[in-house]
């Protein structure tokens, strides 16, 4: 039975006092792969910021991994971060210290103490996007496409309900786009569900999948065409 994962009702999501989305109504069940397209200042950024508390939901219902985003208060950010993962276009990773510790600085910042579990985890995490042996490197020391993996690695730390990836694919070439493509589409078909903003429709004509479009203040689900 899927549950659901995140519900919009009636919301308007806002930058400070200028209405970017209004009406904004929709439902993401677990297990789903969703697409949010959308031109340049459509509102991908902001949508995805109000779902992970960067931009307080002011009108409207929502509820995300069993949080009221209406209701969401301060101190319960970081307990709403840590059921998510969030993915950047562009990584940011800590530059001054290597990918395991990048790894285990959130771990830490995330409550967890034991290190025999820490390191297990982090070698899993590793293990799932194809970057087991580059645990020592410095995020310098890695392609787009890699440093773009340990992000994902990061995000799945703490066994998110689910992925928000806002243009993860944004500052790579199409071939290492569609790599990093396939490590989402893995994560997805093990279970978790993803919400990923892309410009590129290249990407989403190869895997296609439930998508939705910010265009002239509203969201709606668009339907693929065959080509
Ligand atoms: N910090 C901010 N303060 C005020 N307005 C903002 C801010 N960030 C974005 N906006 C405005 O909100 C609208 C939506 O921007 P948003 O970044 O959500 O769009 P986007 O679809 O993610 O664009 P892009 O694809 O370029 O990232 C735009 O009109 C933008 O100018």
């Amino acid at each position: 039975m899927s549950t659901t994962i995140l519900e919009l009702q009636d919301a308007s999501i806002f930058q400070k006092d200028s209405l970017v989305l209004q009406d904004v109504n929709l439902k993401i069940q677990s297990g789903e792969f969703v697409f949010l397209i959308g031109k340049t200042g459509s509102g991908k950024s902001s949508f995805m910021k109000t779902l992970y508390g960067d931009i307080p939901l002011q009108k409207g219902e929502g509820s995300i991994v069993d949080f009221n985003l209406k209701k969401l208060r301060e101190r319960e950010i970081p307990f709403l971060r840590r059921k998510l993962g969030i993915v950047f276009q562009d990584f940011k990773l800590l530059p001054d210290r290597n990918i395991n510790n990048n790894l285990l600085f959130v771990l830490k910042a995330t409550g967890w103490r034991d290190t025999a579990k820490m390191n297990s985890k982090i070698e899993d995490v590793l293990h799932k996007v194809g970057m087991k042996t580059k645990g020592f490197k410095f995020p310098h020391e890695l392609s787009g496409g890699e440093q773009q993996r340990v992000a994902i690695a990061r995000a799945l730390l703490n066994d998110p309900e689910l992925i928000i990836a806002d243009e993860p694919t944004g500052n790579l070439d199409p071939q290492t786009s569609v790599e990093v493509m396939r490590v989402l589409q893995d994560i997805n078909k093990a279970g978790r569900t993803i919400l990923m903003a892309t410009h590129d429709y290249a990407l989403i004509l190869k895997f296609p999948s439930k998508t939705l479009k910010c265009d002239g203040g509203k969201v709606f689900e668009v339907v693929q065409r065959a080509v």
